[in-house]
């Protein structure tokens, strides 16, 4: 059963085409790498998945309501940047016009900061952390809402080894519990290392299929 099934997919700018016809699908618990080169519509497409870009042609079926977490690549912030990583975390707790946080959203925001390791430096300002640090509270914003489907978008791209690999075992972590996740990389080796399934962007055409025959595929690359 899918959670995610997308049927020839056009999508465009203009009268310009950026994807065309593209079919793939995602299952619960799948983390799918989306990988292809520059300008070949990667964001494009999460755009159209975050329902800010309607489709020209084709569908994308998922279920209504579906909680989408959406994990940008890391910018850097003003040092002075005003809200601690905590505060920031908490922007996604759903008070709607409320200032402050009920009991069960403090329980959550707790729960979201221990399990990413934000607990010990909750209340330090955002715009001071470390370039891992900030990637993680955005992290934690996202899981905060308690998504089905996380995106990142090459949310590892600024960072050094060590923390790639950091941030993305507590991903895999949760996609064992059942989360989905589609992460668009360049990153051939951290595709291979996590994806369970994946999606080739070309040019002229998409390669979709499990994580073993993209490793059989890519032996040379
Ligand atoms: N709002 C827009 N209006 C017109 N063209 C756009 C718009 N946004 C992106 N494009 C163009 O669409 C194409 C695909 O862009 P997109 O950002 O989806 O690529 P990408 O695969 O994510 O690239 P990268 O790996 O560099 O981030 C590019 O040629 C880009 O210039």
């Amino acid at each position: 059963m899918s959670l995610i099934t997308v049927k020839n997919l056009t999508l465009a700018y203009g009268d310009k085409n950026i994807v065309d016809d593209l079919s793939f699908s995602l299952a619960p618990g799948d983390f799918l790498v989306v990988i292809g080169d520059n300008g070949v519509g990667k964001t494009t497409l999460v755009r159209s998945l975050l329902g800010q870009l309607k489709p020209k042609k084709g569908v994308i079926e998922m279920p209504d309501k579906l909680k989408i977490g959406y994990v940008p690549q890391f910018r850097n912030l003003d040092e002075e940047y005003p809200l601690s990583i905590k505060d920031f975390v908490a922007l996604n707790a759903g008070k709607s016009l409320r200032p402050w946080l009920n009991q069960k959203e403090r329980q959550q925001l707790h729960h979201i900061l221990e399990l990413t390791d934000l607990t010990r430096i909750q209340d330090r300002l955002l715009g001071q952390a470390s370039g891992g640090e900030k990637q993680r509270a955005y992290l934690a914003q996202a899981l905060l809402g308690n998504p089905r489907l996380l995106i990142l978008d090459e949310s590892t791209a600024s960072l050094d080894n060590e923390m790639k690999y950091e941030l993305l075992d507590l991903v895999a972590k949760l996609q064992k519990q059942g989360l989905s996740v589609i992460f668009i990389t360049h990153d051939w080796d951290l595709a291979r290392s996590y994806g369970t399934r994946y999606l080739k962007m070309m040019p002229d055409s998409y390669q979709t299929g499990s994580i073993e025959e993209f490793r059989q595929g890519v032996k040379n690359v």
